[in-house]
């Protein structure tokens, strides 16, 4: 695992004169085997899930367009941040690279690090889970708490085809298959843009769920005060962002727009309170797509999101 030439070279910037004035681009480093623990990125330049669940394609280049709205944002970390390059998806075959990317997350978990993972299509979900799970598979049964922001519960049926809208799904199989629990909140999801069939599977896998018209400013601490409950059942957290639960104006940049969405100053204080609880090990942000961005909209708010966990 390592960053190459291609992706090291989305980290320049501005450079400011005056003393303490770093920014990402002058702090990140391309990750090594003897690095501190820190926090570390990893993309995963892969359309073929949003390709499978006929959605619209360019979320493959996310990574890099992320990388270069970060570049630029103001540095206050006090512990280091690595670039730990991409994991791409070769001739269609999503379920090897969501397997590497599996086999990267777990070793970056290995190695004491924070791992934040760039999508993709939200297939990047399956992976990413995958590293956690092998990395905690010495536990009997360990509880994964799942917090994902999004329009979609992404839980289709895997029987059909495996894709975007299929990760948590696969999850829950694979939780069934191990004997462990299946610890999911959706968060954001539009009534509109999921079926009746996919609310049903939502209640017998008995999810934790907040549709996009109930996460308003009066409701921001209930459900802060859920979600720290739900944090407290479980051992390690592993939080998913799809950008697509953000309103369109906010993040244009995606497969499939939200016409309402929950807009980042209702998004920004539930995921700190997650932070807080100090059991997050495994972050991603899946959905951005730089082909339909609008001045970099997208990117800049999932820059400003990995930024807001690396505080
Ligand atoms: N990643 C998931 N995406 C949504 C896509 C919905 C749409 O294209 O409208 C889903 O499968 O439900
Ligand atoms: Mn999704
Ligand atoms: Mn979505």
């Amino acid at each position: 695992m390592h960053a190459d030439r291609h992706c090291m070279s989305a980290w320049t910037g501005r450079t400011d004169p005056e003393a303490d004035s770093a920014r990402w681009h002058q702090r990140i480093r391309a990750l090594n085997e003897a690095s501190e623990p820190g926090l570390a990125l990893l993309g995963f330049a892969c359309d073929e899930g949003v390709r499978r669940n006929h959605g619209r394609v360019g979320a493959a280049g996310a990574p890099q367009s992320v990388r270069k709205a970060l570049a630029n944002l103001a540095w206050h970390r006090q512990a280091p941040a690595y670039d730990a390059g991409d994991v791409t998806c070769e001739d269609g075959d999503l379920e090897a690279a969501q397997a590497r990317l599996g086999r990267n997350v777990c070793a970056l978990l290995d190695a004491g690090h924070l791992p934040v993972v760039i999508g993709g299509g939200h297939e990047v979900a399956f992976g990413s889970w995958s590293g956690l799970a092998e990395h905690l598979s010495g536990n009997p049964a360990p509880q994964i708490g799942i917090v994902n922001f999004d329009a979609h519960f992404d839980l289709r049926d895997p029987a059909h085809v495996h894709s975007s809208g299929t990760p948590f799904a696969q999850i829950a199989e694979q939780c069934a298959a191990r004997g462990w629990p299946f610890r999911y909140a959706c968060l954001g999801v539009s009534r509109a843009s999921n079926t009746r069939a996919l609310f049903s599977r939502a209640a017998e896998l008995n999810v934790l769920v907040r549709e996009d018209r109930e996460i308003r400013e009066a409701t921001l601490e209930s459900i802060g005060a859920e979600l720290d409950a739900f944090a407290a059942g479980c051992d390690a957290l592993y939080l998913t962002i799809d950008i697509d639960v953000l309103p369109a104006c906010e993040a244009p940049g995606v497969s499939a727009p939200a016409a309402r969405g929950v807009r980042l100053e209702l998004l920004e204080p539930l995921i700190e309170r997650l932070k807080a609880s100090g059991k997050l090990r495994l972050a991603d942000l899946a959905e951005i797509n730089p082909e339909y961005d609008i001045d970099n909209r997208t990117a800049k708010v999932a820059a400003r999101l990995i930024h807001l966990l690396s505080l």
